[in-house]
């Protein structure tokens, strides 16, 4: 189906408000200001209309259809609102393919600085395009390997680092180790069968070096029966053993 011939986001606006005003009974009464903005709206609005017109091109996501996407990723990248997270001052996104989570994170954290890292350059490219057209006024693009960018993303300036479906959690801790802020936290979304990696040997004795906690939240989604998890990593300030080497150097 030509879902794209049909979309702008006036159109798509009335849609837009009716999802997130059903989302937002699930969310803790202090979050819910954030979903429920003209801006906020506005912004997604525009977002699924460019998502749908360029996977009209280019492979972004399986099912680019708006009502599918409200009811799956937009809510599901929203998952750190549901657990009642704090916004951070500045958020890196590994992995951020065709806009998740960070677009909804940026949208609904709107004094966050976002930064989106993604090593596919044509996925990179529609990132950049939804910066100006979205817009999203605190956001930018890294394109390339998280782990190749010791000039482009500072070292310690993230206090929150998001990856959702890119890596296994010990590749993901890896990589945002040398990029957290003290007292930084990482927030991974996995599935229950994902839960085996938090025993996986090598990343225990990780956790261990760097006096890391893991935290697993369980989330439920509107109209979705089981459960899903955010898994929060958090290193302990003062007794980091945090190297600063990157890309196995
Ligand atoms: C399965 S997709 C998930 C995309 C998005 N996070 C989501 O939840 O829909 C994984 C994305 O991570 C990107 N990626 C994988 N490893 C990466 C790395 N080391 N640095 C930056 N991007 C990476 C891939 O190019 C891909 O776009």
């Amino acid at each position: 189906m030509d879902i794209a011939g049909k979309l702008d986001p006036t159109r798509l606006l009335p849609v837009v408000r009716k999802s997130m005003n059903d989302f937002a009974a699930a969310l803790p009464v202090g979050e819910r200001p954030a979903i429920s903005t003209d801006t906020f709206c506005a912004g997604l609005a525009s977002f699924l209309t460019m998502l749908a017109q360029t996977n009209e091109v280019m492979n972004l996501t399986s099912d680019a259809d708006p009502g599918h996407l409200l009811a799956t990723h937009i809510r599901d990248s929203l998952a750190p609102l549901l657990v009642g997270l704090e916004s951070p001052h500045s958020l890196l996104d590994i992995g951020t393919g065709g806009g998740f989570p960070a677009v909804p994170l940026a949208l609904a954290w709107p004094t966050t600085t976002v930064t989106m890292s993604e090593s596919i350059g044509k996925k990179a490219h529609f990132l950049e395009s939804l910066v100006g057209g979205v817009p999203l006024p605190g956001a930018r693009v890294v394109h390339g390997r998280v782990e190749d960018h010791a000039s482009a993303l500072p070292e310690r300036a993230f206090d929150m680092i998001t990856a959702r479906s890119v890596a296994h959690i010990a590749t993901i801790l890896q990589y945002a180790l040398p990029l957290l802020a003290s007292n930084g936290r990482l927030v991974l979304w996995k599935g229950e069968k994902d839960l085996a990696e938090l025993q996986d040997p090598p990343f225990v004795a990780t956790l261990h070096r760097v006096h890391c906690t893991a935290t697993v939240l369980d989330y439920a989604l509107p109209g979705v029966e089981r459960n899903s998890k955010l898994v929060i990593l958090q290193v302990t300030p003062t007794l980091s053993g945090r190297s600063s080497r990157r890309n196995g150097s």
